[in-house]
């Protein structure tokens, strides 16, 4: 049980992050099938999105131009709307909820990508979560070079992804200092490995889990 949660739920929040390109959708779906044989109730979702008016916000977000406070505000306004709907019920319930991104995200992007002070960020997650952390996250860690050539490879380009490789190193920098600032709760995963090993390291951590 997560103590710094107020009232304590009785459900798993496991979030999974990293920059573009780094391998979380991929691993999500694998992390889902090592607990459904666990026989746990799982509900499998992501930010922006996961619901009606969280994916309308998606849309917004990755495609048209706006300040980063703008984007900051509009990220926070979705993760309320999944918080409400999606997240707490299903932990209220008991059940397994795996976020593919959830509020590191925004101190990556928004303050390390863009420059946004992390005390604005700090007062966001306050409104909007004051009592909730994820239980466990993790950090998806490669080269925005090896990220690039993955992603060159399987899609076309969206707002963020069009980014260049500074922008990425600045994500991944936050990403990797905020996992410094809470080792209790990251475990950072070498993504630039093939997919079997890092399988195999989720396999050890997930088995680990009561
Ligand atoms: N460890 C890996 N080695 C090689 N290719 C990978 C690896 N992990 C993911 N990929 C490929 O890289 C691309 C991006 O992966 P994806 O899971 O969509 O990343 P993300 O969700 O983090 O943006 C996909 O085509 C995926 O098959
Ligand atoms: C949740 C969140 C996502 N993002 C960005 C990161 C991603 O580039 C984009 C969409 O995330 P994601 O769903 O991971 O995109 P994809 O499936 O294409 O890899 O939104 C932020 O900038 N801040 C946030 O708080």
């Amino acid at each position: 049980m997560n103590p710094s949660r107020h009232p304590p739920y009785p459900g798993r929040f496991i979030t999974f992050e990293g920059i573009d390109g780094a391998g979380k959708s991929t691993h999500i779906d694998y992390v889902t099938g090592l607990l459904k044989a666990k026989n746990r109730q799982v509900v499998l979702t992501r930010e922006p999105g996961g619901t009606g008016l969280g994916e309308k916000l998606r849309e917004i977000l990755l495609h048209d131009k706006m300040t980063p406070e703008t984007e900051a505000l509009l990220m926070f306004a979705a993760r309320r709307e999944h918080l409400a709907d999606i997240i707490e019920p299903a932990l209220r319930r008991g059940e397994w909820v795996l976020s593919d991104r959830f509020t590191d995200a925004s101190f990556a992007y928004q303050g390390g990508g863009r420059g946004l002070a992390r005390e604005k960020l700090r007062q966001l997650e306050t409104w909007v979560h004051p009592h909730l952390q994820p239980d466990l996250t993790f950090l998806f860690d490669v080269s925005p070079d090896i990220a690039q050539t993955r992603l060159e490879a399987a899609r076309s380009p969206d707002k963020f992804e069009r980014e260049k490789a500074d922008f990425f190193n600045r994500v991944r920098g936050e990403y990797l200092r905020r996992a410094k600032e809470f080792p209790e709760r990251f475990r950072i995963i070498d993504s630039s490995r093939p997919i079997a090993a890092i399988r195999e390291t989720l396999k050890t951590l997930i088995g680990k889990l009561d």
